[in-house]
């Protein structure tokens, strides 16, 4: 299939105008996770196939270069409390993840999931260790240079939507661009809103669309400042299966045909199926991954994290 065409097709099932899934870059069929190493870029001295534990600093994407990183943590570590009491979220996380990858993070509850997302947005600080987002060594910056950074680079999106209202569909894409002090681009989210298929509700209040245009408006809004990440967290924890995998599309084809870097927290492996890469956590580390998986390789694997045995080999 030429690429024009095969675009066309995949901006036409993302919007939902074809139903089913998106060709080439969905989740894989049982039985094909793992094909096309290549086009994802095999990590050096990872066996991608071989169950257990993988300590290696993942790294995904296309690219090699240092440069090229969307997100890198090196040796993250996030404590809350102190002495006996103290709560280990974070013990070291080590990974980089290249432009235009999509990457799932999964674990068990208490893993540190959510504290991964805080602190590699720039919305919680380490106890130790890096962060560098786009190039941009964050760790040092100031609460007001981390908030003009998130506003300007990075794009959110999460379970609630978190619209405002009041504002309309259109005002609420523009939100980033006015925080950050920018005029509001109305042909930049008039692309945007076109691109998650909401061209003709730019004028509607978000409390006038289904849960999944609310959501398709908040993925727009986290995608008009062309980010360097958009950060998801449960993105389709409210919506229903159908809606959840039009939105995973959507999601999708921001990496596939604009280039966005997407990672996304999430405890459905049907959802994480959508990913280049998923990330496992347990007990505040990076303790395995797997490459274009199906949704019951990967249900498999979080299920291993939480039985004894995993636990015993992990320790
Ligand atoms: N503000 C906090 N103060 C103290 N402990 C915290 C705080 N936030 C998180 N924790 C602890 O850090 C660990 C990791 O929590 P985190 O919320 O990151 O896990 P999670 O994998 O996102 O869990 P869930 O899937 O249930 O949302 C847990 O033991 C949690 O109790």
């Amino acid at each position: 299939m030429g690429l024009r065409k095969r675009r066309r097709e995949i901006d036409e099932r993302a919007s939902g105008r074809i139903p089913g899934p998106i060709p080439g870059r969905t989740p894989l069929a049982s039985g094909a996770d793992g094909a096309d190493p290549g086009a994802y870029g095999a990590v050096p001295g990872v066996d991608r196939t071989a169950p257990g534990v993988d300590r290696t600093a993942p790294s995904v994407g296309r690219a090699v270069s240092g440069a090229d990183w969307a997100v890198e943590l090196r040796g993250v570590r996030r404590r809350y409390g102190r002495g006996g009491s103290a709560v280990h979220a974070l013990r070291g996380v080590d990974l980089a993840l290249a432009r235009g990858s999509f990457t799932a993070v999964m674990g068990p509850s208490g893993s540190g999931k959510s504290t991964f997302l805080q602190c590699a947005a720039g919305l919680d600080r380490p106890s130790g260790g890096t962060v560098h987002l786009g190039g941009t060594d964050i760790t040092g910056l100031s609460e007001n240079k981390l908030t003009a950074l998130r506003r300007s680079r990075l794009g959110f999106v999460f379970q609630a939507f978190n619209l405002l209202p009041s504002l309309t569909v259109e005002q609420n894409v523009v939100l980033p661009l006015r925080l950050a002090g920018h005029r509001p681009d109305r042909r930049r989210a008039a692309e945007v809103l076109a691109q998650v298929g909401l061209q003709d509700k730019g004028r509607r209040r978000p409390g006038q669309l289904s849960g999944g245009q609310q959501q398709r408006v908040a993925i727009a809004r986290a995608l008009v400042t062309r980010p360097d990440v958009v950060f998801a967290d449960e993105p389709t924890g409210a919506l229903d299966t159908t809606t959840a995998a039009e939105i995973l599309g959507l999601l999708r084809q921001a990496v596939d045909v604009h280039g966005a870097t997407v990672v996304m927290v999430t405890h459905d492996p049907t959802a994480a199926a959508w990913a280049d890469r998923v990330l496992f956590l347990a007990d505040g580390s990076i303790v395995d991954h797997l490459e274009r998986a199906t949704a019951p390789r990967i249900a498999a694997r979080v299920a291993a994290l939480t039985t004894p045995s995993f636990e015993g080999a992990a320790a």
